[in-house]
């Protein structure tokens, strides 16, 4: 299991993931994709990932704008695994033409 990261170590990897913020113990990111079936295909791929990393991010789905949150619930707050994923969606929603959501 990954250890939790400091408050300073999330703010530093924070600034390399510019639609991600930090809640509490978790980062959450608002993706809008091109249409609803790009935002599901981002969901799909994405789900391929957790079950690589055994990393599951919660989802929120609604038409085209999916809204993720990444914390890992085994150690009680953010470690490496959550940025780790946070860059891998981020580069599946850039690959499926998302764009920043509201
Ligand atoms: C038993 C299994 O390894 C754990 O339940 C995994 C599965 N997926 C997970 N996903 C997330 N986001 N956090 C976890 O702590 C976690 N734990």
């Amino acid at each position: 299991m990954s250890r939790l990261l400091t408050d300073e170590e999330v703010e530093r990897q924070l600034a390399d993931l510019p639609l991600w913020t930090r809640e509490g113990d978790a980062i959450v990111a608002t993706i809008e994709a091109p249409d609803f079936p790009a935002a599901i295909r981002i969901v799909t791929d994405a789900a391929e990932v957790a079950e690589e990393m055994n990393h599951h991010p919660d989802i929120d789905i609604r038409w085209r704008t999916t809204t993720w949150l990444l914390t890992t619930h085994d150690a009680g707050g953010l470690t490496q695994l959550d940025v780790e994923q946070a860059h891998r969606i981020t580069e599946i929603a850039r690959r499926h033409g998302a764009t920043h959501g509201g």
